[in-house]
């Protein structure tokens, strides 16, 4: 068993396709993040008479994080993962990602095998980590007394304490349980072993993460830690309804739900942004928290069927010509770099499409793409999203962060942006042009600081940027705790 094993697995934000992805009928374009949850795991010797082991697992950017957990492996019966009773209280996240997942190891490697694995190997140390941008950083930055910028972002610690709890963290939305729990379980097969299909995974980290939520959600967020940025087709919820419904579940039964089969019909098609093309995130704090709109979109649906069905087909066609759009300006920069290029330079200085037959089709894509997301007056998703909200009677894009879109898409470059996933008054993105990889073309006002200039000021809204970027990858395991700027010292201040 090798002595540490670290996986990371990244956030999301889901650009189109909100509350459409509940359905399998329809998709979600989903961009996984730069920001990532790593999860490190250690074995610590146990005593060679031992019948099982402690794992104790820390979060050290919170206050009053360590859980601790007995395992035992009694004859012919399925391991058992016991928390021990604490005042830090319960992670159920965590512990059903324990539980099940040994459970797991035990049927994948057979009981003769897996048992005495588990009972040599489960003296475990894990410690879990999140980027910064998983957790609001406005005090962070209050405290220091720095701007709200992404420099000041790149000044923060890595993996900097929240100094708070769990509980009452202000999350920004990147999807921090989905990240966590798809590292975790990809983390412990790997320190047992066990290097399993990437559709095995995404299959048990579904089920985990249903099952610590309570609920089947669509699992684009889980289905994006693992695979990265994609077009998400969900899979079908009877999929898990038997384990899910059950109270005692076996490791096998698990391994037969989860094992890669055609009752999987999820569906994963990748993209990835264009080149040039930048996604900005901002954690907009309005100083209320979020509720759930998802039951209440979906009553209304169940009760409005007609009208129901032409709004989620009408938002379906214009998030269709956001992902088209997406897709043709990869493809022309693929074949045309240097006309490309060009024509982004000219959708920065605002000059509409074209006619120099070159970049004709490429600044037409640009601006394809800018109509069909952005806008309020004409047919595009903005407006579609609004306008299911206010059918609904819930603010999907409230009008506060209505005029602060219009505000940032007055800014030429800014291709279009919109409230992420359910909505809400949490966050919102941008894709911008952004030419500042090419010192020689500096344009005097980067697009991105015409942004966060927008941003620093806004005072209907306190709005903080996220130093999050779209990275198309998923799952990854990393070989040394150095290779990521900071998590050698985040981590080894926490292993006992
Ligand atoms: N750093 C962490 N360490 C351990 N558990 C975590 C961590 N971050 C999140 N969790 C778990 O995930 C839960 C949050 O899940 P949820 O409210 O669904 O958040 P999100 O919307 O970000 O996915 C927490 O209650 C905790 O159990
Ligand atoms: C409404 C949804 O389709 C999208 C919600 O997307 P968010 O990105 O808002 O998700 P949370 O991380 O749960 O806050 C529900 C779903 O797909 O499960």
């Amino acid at each position: 068993m090798s002595h540490t094993t670290i996986v990371s697995a990244p956030g999301k934000v889901l650009l189109t396709g909100g509350y459409l992805v509940l359905d399998p009928t329809y998709t979600g374009l989903v961009i996984a993040t730069s920001s990532r949850f790593y999860s490190v795991i250690r074995t610590q010797p146990a005593s060679s008479q031992s019948t099982g082991g402690r794992i104790i697992v820390k979060a050290p950017q919170f206050d009053n994080a360590s859980w601790e957990y007995t395992v035992t492996v009694e004859n012919g019966a399925d391991v058992t993962v016991q928390p021990i009773e604490c005042e830090n209280g319960k992670n159920k996240f965590v512990e059903i990602a324990l539980q099940k997942t040994l459970a797991l190891i035990r049927a994948l490697k057979g009981p003769s095998q897996a048992d005495s694995l588990i009972k040599r190997g489960t003296n475990l140390e894990v410690v879990i980590v999140g980027d910064n941008d998983f957790y609001s950083q406005r005090q962070a930055l209050e405290a220091l007394s720095l701007p709200r910028s992404m420099s000041s972002l790149d000044r923060l610690q890595p993996f900097a304490p929240q100094n708070t709890t769990l509980a009452a963290v202000h999350k920004t939305g990147l999807g921090s349980s989905a990240a966590l729990i798809t590292s975790l379980v990809t983390a412990l097969l790997q320190h047992f072993e066990l290097s399993p299909d990437l559709d095995l995974v995404h299959n048990m980290a579904q089920y985990v993460h249903c099952l610590a939520q309570g609920k089947v959600g669509s699992g684009f967020d889980v289905c994006s830690a693992v695979k990265g940025s994609q077009v998400y087709k969900r899979f079908d919820e009877q999929v898990l309804r038997t384990l899910m419904d059950k109270t005692v579940v076996t490791g096998q039964e698990i391994l037969e739900t989860v094992r890669p089969s055609p009752s999987w019909t999820t569906q994963t098609t990748p993209i990835a942004l264009p080149p040039l093309v930048r996604l900005v995130l901002a954690d907009v704090d309005a100083g209320s928290d979020t509720p759930s709109f998802v039951g209440k979109v979906l009553k209304w649906r169940k009760d409005n069927p007609e009208a129901a069905h032409a709004s989620w087909s009408k938002l379906n066609d214009h998030n269709k010509a956001v992902e088209q759009c997406l897709r043709s300006l990869s493809s022309f920069a693929a074949q045309d770099p240097d006309s490309y290029r060009m024509a982004v330079k000219l959708f920065i200085k605002g000059e509409p499409a074209t006619f120099e037959s070159k970049f004709n089709h490429i600044s037409l894509a640009l601006h394809g793409l800018r109509d069909s997301m952005q806008g309020l007056l004409s047919q595009n998703v903005r407006s579609a999203m609004k306008m299911m909200g206010q059918a609904n009677n819930v603010p999907i894009e409230p009008d506060e962060q209505t005029r602060l879109l219009d505000a940032c898409l007055k800014i030429s470059g800014v291709i279009g942006g919109a409230v992420p996933g359910a909505g809400g008054y949490d966050a919102i993105y941008l894709l911008v042009v952004d030419l500042e990889d090419s010192p020689a073309e500096l344009l005097p006002n980067s697009v991105i600081s015409e942004v966060e200039a927008i941003w620093q000021g806004w005072k209907e809204l306190s709005v903080c940027p996220l130093s999050s970027r779209a990275d198309a990858g998923g799952l990854k395991v990393v070989q040394n705790l150095e290779d990521v700027k900071g998590l050698k010292t985040a981590v080894e201040k926490a292993f006992v």
